[in-house]
């Protein structure tokens, strides 16, 4: 796993940076395989592989067991646990704990919080025990009970906090920070005041990386953010796939004399 130095000291003016959600291992070798630089094991989980329909009821031992299952199949990207709903935030001791398991545990490289007001504190006492945070400005989908999941930093307050934040976490010591769903030319202005990396989702192109939500990029998902593209359609080769096993099941032309062994040697009554 790359330091998160290597992240932080690139060029990405010349080398954007990529990051990609995994949830398991094999979706994992394949987005690191394709050198993607940061593989997100997002709190996503919750509505992209477990059916809740949002992030919320996302527990911690769940992003520890799939952390690890992505490390497992990760031999060159950063690997970065996201912190679920209320695993971060409630006491201090728990949150440093709750986030050090992913470190010590399961085998990230590094977590990332949804950041706020009440974030700046957090990241720097756990920046200073060593652990690498990444902060998320911008939609902070664990807000959803109060912000629902609309277009952030819209209006010049709102813009404002945005940018305030987003030093406040710089000056903590994120080593980068996620923007979601904000303008793109505020995006860009949050990118140019800050010296860390800005890796944008729905937040135009101006800034340092881009992430996605693997499900999406794929074409898995049956409703994806109005930001994402789908570059291939991996729900209708599934469903292929699928049909035609039935199909051949029913039909009886599976499993044929090349898929079946008899034993010939072998007394049956
Ligand atoms: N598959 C997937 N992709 C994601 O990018 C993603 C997740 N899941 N889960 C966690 C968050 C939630 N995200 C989302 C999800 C939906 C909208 C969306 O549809 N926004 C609409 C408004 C929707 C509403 O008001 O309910 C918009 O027009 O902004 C935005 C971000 C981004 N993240
Ligand atoms: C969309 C990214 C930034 C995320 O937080 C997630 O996948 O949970
Ligand atoms: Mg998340």
């Amino acid at each position: 796993m790359p330091s998160v130095r290597e992240i932080v000291d690139r060029d990405p003016e010349a080398d954007p940076i990529t990051v990609l959600t995994a949830y398991d291992t094999p979706t994992a070798r394949i987005v690191d395989d394709a050198g993607i630089d940061v593989v997100l094991v997002g709190d996503s989980i919750g509505d992209a592989v477990l059916g809740h329909g949002s992030s919320l009821p996302v527990a911690l031992d769940t992003m520890a067991t799939h952390t690890a299952a992505v490390a497992r199949g990760v031999d060159d990207a950063l690997v970065v646990a996201d912190l679920p709903f209320l695993s971060y935030g409630v006491s201090e001791a728990e949150s440093l704990r709750n986030a050090g398991r992913m470190l010590k545990e399961a085998g990230a490289g590094a977590v990332k919080l949804e950041s706020g007001p009440h974030t700046v504190e957090l990241t720097r006492r756990l920046v200073e025990l060593g652990i690498p945070v990444q902060a998320h400005l911008g939609l902070t989908p664990q807000h959803i009970n109060r912000v629902g999941l609309q277009r952030q930093g819209t209006d010049e307050a709102a813009a404002a906090e945005i940018l305030d934040l987003a030093e406040a976490h710089e000056e903590a010591g994120a080593f980068s920070l996620i923007l979601e769903h904000i303008p793109a030319n505020l995006a860009a202005l949050v990118t140019d005041e800050l010296n860390i990396p800005t890796i944008g989702i729905g937040a135009g192109p101006e800034t340092d990386g881009q992430v996605l939500v693997v499900n999406d990029v794929v074409g898995l998902s049956e409703h994806p953010p109005p930001f994402a593209t789908a570059f291939g359609n991996v729900r209708k080769e599934m469903v292929a796939a699928v049909e035609t096993y039935r199909d051949e099941v029913v039909g009886g032309s599976f499993p044929s004399a090349d898929e079946t062994h008899v034993e010939e040697g072998l007394e049956l009554e």
